[in-house]
């Protein structure tokens, strides 16, 4: 992994003039529009700063960018981080009037098996997010060697617990555990992820509503929406086809009325596919692997890999990157989301806002 990330950090030094000069004479083609808001959380337009004008953000370790280069158009930054922290604030409101007339606060239940590091961050990180905005948190942690039985035996006690609206098993399971045996007994009123098979088949059918729209994926389109990125009749290059990510974000782009096209790793021609896309949602896990040469000038990109690559000067020893060359690409794109403070945050938000309409739903407050 490391290495891959070396050999791309010197691709981004050695092309970026060619982006940048190339950046001049094709302007953005992709209409940002404000055409539609549907968010259930939103109703200002702050969600694009436009903040990477300047060199020392660009690139500040590269001696090649020049005063030239630092003037030229660059993409417009999508701060998930923001505007999660915006749905996260109107979720908390939302939570204490539903707790004022109900007396009821909603319960997200974690399962986690095993000890993952970055499994155990992330069971972390939702563990704050709750409280923050005043749902109460059960969490679960099992050993590395738990059995079936054992995993499902907490699902059940889950499942009849009224005070659980939401339930959440950390993926990815230990290698002997059947993830779609695990994910198939998550009652569907508290599958707030939204991976239960029943789920996903409403998900990609018309005229039928999933009860949830898996977080992830849900992140991208409020991120698009709230960007003013206009979605319908455009032509979407998902990459990836993962059950959590790839696939229900394809079929919700489908939804938005987008042509949609899935590059995989069989695809022959990725890179010519992905750069007819007017949106890109990259969702692989290779740091780096998706250059400026991918993407058509003016596109709409949404990375949601978020990758460790060996860092000494970062005080963890490692940073995060996303699956799209960030410096390259945010020279061609109009807007981008950076890793991390992109789809993260968001993700976690849409999980708050699932188990919100969960306790909603069960306990019939509007
Ligand atoms: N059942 C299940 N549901 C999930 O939703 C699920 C899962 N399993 N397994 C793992 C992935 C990964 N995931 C992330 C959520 C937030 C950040 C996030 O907030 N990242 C911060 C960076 C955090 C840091 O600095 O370490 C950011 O991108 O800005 C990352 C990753 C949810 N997942």
């Amino acid at each position: 992994m490391a290495s891959a990330a070396a050999s791309s950090a010197a691709t981004v030094f050695s092309s970026s003039t060619d982006s940048c000069s190339r950046r001049v004479f094709l302007i953005s083609n992709l209409e940002v529009r404000r055409t539609r808001n549907t968010c259930a959380f939103l109703r200002t337009s702050k969600t694009i700063n436009n903040h990477a004008r300047t060199a020392s953000y660009l690139c500040s370790s590269s001696s090649v960018i020049t005063a030239a280069m630092a003037t030229e158009a660059s993409a417009k930054v999508i701060d998930g981080k923001s505007v999660a922290k915006e749905i996260r604030e109107e979720i908390a409101t939302e939570i204490s009037r539903m707790k004022e007339s109900t007396g009821v606060v909603p319960g997200l239940a974690v399962i986690l098996v095993g000890d993952r590091k970055d499994s155990a961050t992330y069971v972390r990180n939702k563990k704050k997010a709750c409280e923050s905005v005043g749902i109460k948190s059960y969490e679960v942690q099992l050993a590395e060697d738990s059995s079936e039985q054992e995993v499902l035996k907490y699902i059940s006690g889950f499942n009849d617990d009224p005070s659980v609206n939401g339930i959440l098993v950390q993926l990815p399971l230990p290698s002997h555990l059947d993830e779609a045996k695990i994910l198939n007994v998550i009652s569907l009123e508290k599958d707030v992820d939204g991976f239960h098979p029943l789920n996903i088949g409403n998900l990609a059918m018309q005229g039928m509503e999933p009860l949830f729209v898996p977080c992830t994926p849900k992140g991208c389109i409020e991120l698009l929406l709230q960007s003013g990125v206009e979605i319908m009749g455009k032509k979407a290059v998902v990459i990836g086809r993962s059950n959590i990510v790839g696939m229900p974000a394809a079929l919700l782009l489908q939804r938005e009325d987008a042509t949609v096209t899935v590059v995989h790793s069989r695809t022959k021609n990725p890179e010519e596919l992905t750069r007819e896309a007017d949106i890109i949602i990259s969702a692989v896990g290779q740091p780096n692997m998706v250059k400026g040469s991918w993407i058509k000038p003016g596109s709409v990109v949404i990375d949601v890999g978020i990758n460790p690559v060996e860092d000494a000067k970062s005080p963890r020893g490692y940073r995060l990157v996303g699956d799209v060359c960030y410096e390259e690409a945010s020279k061609i794109a109009s807007a981008i989301t950076p890793v991390p403070g992109g789809v993260g945050p968001m993700t976690i938000a849409m999980l708050l806002s699932n188990t919100l309409a969960a306790a909603k739903r069960t306990n019939n407050f509007k």
